[in-house]
């Protein structure tokens, strides 16, 4: 039995590479997820933030138990959650994210799905949902429970993938670009109604997504992400421009500095100057940020006001 004592997630020195196809890192290429340590506690809203392919993805699907990884390296509830499979069969520990699609991709062709069933079948068919709770969720995500899966919207599917994610309450969410599909209404509903079950019942979230309109006052943890290393991670207090409503002005900051980090990178391993460098690419990285904090070049330009 997990303590209740302990952080929502825990993870210490974690790496993870993609395996090549015969099982093992692909050979020349350094982690998706690198010396990753951190530790969230329960009850936080940790905005997960980061460029295309930082490694946003991975790293919630190595936590919500998707990719396995040494028991020592990620802990969830207490637990390590590729190995305790009764964490996400119990619905304590949810990952929503991906696709529902409506086609199946066969041999280069997309055939629509054959399968006509309602969202009730589906949403009444999950055993041991409180009732009371179904409702809510249901209001809260405004479901018709006779839409037709094959017929629905792209919004209207997601509103059902988050509602099968949400019946069983969990105690740690991990969304993953979850809600792009959904119109304002049901975004802003949605988010304040994760506060409040963040709040009533200690419920933790990390929450990736590059849709930064009205979450400064949502998060209560901020975590950067830039090629699978942690650049920063703060509590929403450390950030002064959640309270001045610049969230995206800062995280546009953060891309621009890491873009030029990269290009710089890149440039110095062409011209062989870090032939000596035992991990390619990383000396200029750790010069320009450190894992966990800002450095002051990081800090200057987080704090710069974007000019168009
Ligand atoms: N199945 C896979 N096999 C090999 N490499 C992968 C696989 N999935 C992702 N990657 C690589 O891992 C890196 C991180 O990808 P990831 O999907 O975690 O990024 P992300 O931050 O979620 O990006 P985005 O914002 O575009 O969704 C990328 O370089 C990507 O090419």
């Amino acid at each position: 039995m997990a303590e209740t004592s302990c952080p929502a997630l825990q993870t210490q020195d974690l790496d993870f590479s993609y395996p090549d196809i015969d099982g093992r890192p692909i050979a020349g290429i350094p982690p998706v997820v690198q010396g990753m340590t951190v530790s969230l506690p329960r009850g936080s809203r940790c905005l997960l933030i980061g460029g295309n392919g930082a490694g946003k993805t991975t790293m919630l699907k190595i936590l919500g138990g998707k990719h396995m990884v040494p028991k020592s390296a990620v802990t969830v509830l207490g637990q390590p959650p590729f190995h305790d499979t009764d964490l996400t069969a119990s619905g304590r520990l949810s990952y929503l994210g991906g696709n529902w699609d409506r086609d199946i991709a066969f041999a280069g062709y997309s055939i629509p799905l054959q399968g006509d069933m309602p969202a009730g079948q589906m949403i009444n068919s999950l055993p041991g949902v409180d009732p009371a709770r179904r409702d809510k969720v249901l209001q809260v995500l405004d479901i018709d429970l006779e839409w037709r899966m094959h017929k629905v919207s792209d919004g209207q599917r997601r509103r059902v993938q988050i509602c099968m994610g949400l019946l069983k309450p969990p105690e740690v969410l991990l969304l993953d670009e979850i809600t792009v599909d959904l119109d304002v209404l049901a975004r802003a509903d949605f988010l304040k109604f994760l506060i409040e079950d963040c709040e009533t019942r200690g419920m933790t979230i990390i929450y990736a997504t590059h849709i930064f309109d009205g979450l400064e006052q949502w998060p209560t943890h901020l975590m950067f992400l830039s090629r699978g290393r942690l650049q920063l991670f703060k509590t929403a207090e450390e950030i002064p421009e959640l309270a001045q409503d610049r969230l995206l002005e800062l995280v546009e900051g953060w891309l621009r500095k890491d873009k030029e980090l990269r290009l710089e990178e890149q440039k110095v391993q062409r011209s062989g100057k870090d032939a000596k460098s035992e991990k390619p690419g990383m000396a200029t990285w750790s010069n320009g940020w450190t894992a966990g904090r800002m450095t002051a070049s990081m800090k200057d330009s987080s704090n710069a006001v974007m000019r168009m």
